[in-house]
């Protein structure tokens, strides 16, 4: 029947499996780590996409499509681009009964696709900036534990690849470009993230930095990655020759980028907001922001009822609200208030003979449970406003509960204290590799060890002669650590 099985609260993993799956996003495949997105998860990504690529295009940022397929011979191009990544790439060995001569790869990303043409077409200083994003699927075949949206072996994203003639346009690009992923987080999933630096241990390796939105699951207690943003420095263009003609005639390599997020932003809003009566869309990004439900009643006017919930669809719709009716005559409104709540869908609206008598009709909000009458005559203003209410308070309790799991530690002992109590821990560092590496050997167990998260863009003060959480070290830079995805 209806309704979930497990709890948020009490067993996690199992509620988020069982809520993606009633709510309707996902169905299981029977390849391990692919899912199947369905519609109600797939109009999220939509509309997510249809922000996103406008603001890259007023960015003058380009849409193309590479190849799928990558040859051997530039995968391996470089060694510490592909080193440690070489286990998760999946080859195609075979066409039909025939083995192919060479394997060819399924791109995990796409800079080793692009490069060899980046190279080719940036000749001089006017070819700059070429900016490039792609939507695409890539796939990692890894084998850590697959996860609906969170990690699976294929998913959807954008990865923009751009590059300049200078360091500080680049540098440019990597913060407007975190600043749309902070919004898509904020604005539309409604899920507070910090902006921040990665470490040098935890950053893209082929790159010269990488900053990211930070994303913290609280039942979970871990840190999740939620997009990146990474300045390639020159690195690339030295691999794959991108050099171009400056203005003093010099021969030049172009400072490049490459950006991504990816369809794991819904699996965050899910964990985040749902809870155990299914999921909870913030209605930015729901397909459906209101579901008008017909109550009729034995002897009641069902005509003047089922014409009251068209009109109102009507009405909502030209003020473009996204609101649907559901007259199915083989559910009764209690299923359907179930069913919708399981989908999320953050405003149910009631029409029945009382609500017919009196002209209004029943809001009821599904993130709080509120019950409304709302009058005919205001009703887009006023719906547009629970809406607007709805979205900014699911922001609000996320980013309390976020900063209630948020502990500043000066000590090791306080930092395994707030690991011991899943806490996102801001600590001091010295901002060395060998004592993150000895932060991860210190805190092995079955619950994953502690690593770096990001060092905050916002520093909170650091006192004189502070010293590092781990080392004893002076500190350096105010970072977070947790357990993560
Ligand atoms: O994040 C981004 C943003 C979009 C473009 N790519 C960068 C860096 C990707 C890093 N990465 C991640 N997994 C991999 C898996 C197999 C082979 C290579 C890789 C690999 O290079």
């Amino acid at each position: 029947g209806l309704g979930l099985s497990f709890k948020k609260d009490e067993n996690f993993g199992e509620w988020y499996s069982e809520v993606v799956v009633n709510g309707e996003m996902i169905e299981y495949y029977d390849i391990s780590g692919c899912y199947i997105i369905r519609p109600w998860a797939m109009s999220i990504w939509e509309i997510m996409q249809t922000f996103f690529d406008a603001e890259i295009k007023k960015m003058k940022i380009k849409n193309c499509y590479f190849p799928l397929f990558v040859s051997p011979g530039v995968l391996e191009k470089e060694k510490d681009h592909i080193e440690g990544f070489a286990p998760e790439v999946a080859w195609v060995t075979k066409s039909g009964q025939s083995d192919l001569e060479v394997p060819i790869a399924i791109r995990p990303t796409s800079e080793t696709v692009m490069y060899p043409y980046y190279s080719k077409w940036i000749r001089g200083h006017r070819d700059l900036p070429l900016k490039l994003n792609q939507w695409c699927n890539v796939v990692r075949w890894e084998f850590s534990n697959p996860t609906p949206f969170i990690r699976s072996r294929e998913f959807l994203w954008q990865e923009g690849h751009t590059a300049f003639a200078t360091k500080s346009e680049a540098d440019t690009e990597v913060l407007d470009i975190l600043e749309l992923y902070r919004r898509i987080y904020e604005e539309f999933m409604a899920v507070p993230v910090i902006k921040g630096k990665k470490s040098e241990l935890e950053k893209f390796a082929g790159g010269l930095y990488t900053t990211t939105v930070e994303a913290f699951v609280p039942n979970s207690g871990r840190g999740i990655q939620g997009a990146t943003s990474h300045c390639l420095g020159q690195n690339f263009s030295n691999m794959f020759d991108i050099t171009f003609e400056n203005e003093k005639g010099e021969k030049a390599k172009a400072w490049q980028n490459s950006w991504a997020y990816t369809t794991r932003t819904i699996g965050v809003m899910v964990m985040v907001h749902g809870d155990d009566k299914g999921l909870v869309l913030p209605p930015k990004v729901a397909s459906v922001q209101v579901i008008v439900i017909p109550v009729p009643y034995k002897d009641a006017d069902t005509q003047g009822i089922f014409d009251a919930c068209n009109a109102t669809v009507e009405t909502l719709s030209e003020a473009g609200i996204r609101a649907e009716a559901d007259f199915r005559d083989n559910y009764s409104p209690g299923w359907k208030y179930s069913h919708f709540e399981m989908k999320g869908v953050p405003l149910r609206i009631e029409i029945g003979p009382k609500d017919l008598a009196n002209n209004q009709v029943r809001a009821v909000r599904r993130d709080s449970g509120a019950k409304i009458d709302l009058p005919r005559a205001s009703l887009v203003e006023q719906v547009k406003e629970i809406l607007d209410k709805i979205q900014e308070s699911l922001f609000e309790a996320a980013k309390q509960r976020r900063d209630a799991c948020i502990q500043t530690v000066k000590t090791w002992d306080e930092f395994v204290e707030a690991l011991g109590q899943r806490k996102m821990i801001l600590a001091p560092w010295c901002d060395e590799v060998e004592v993150e590496k000895d932060v991860k050997a210190r805190t092995k167990g079955e619950m994953g060890a502690a690593k770096s998260l990001c060092s905050p863009m916002e520093q909170p003060e650091m006192s004189e002669g502070t010293i590092c959480f781990a080392s004893g070290k002076p500190a350096k830079k105010w970072t977070y650590w947790g357990r993560s995805y």
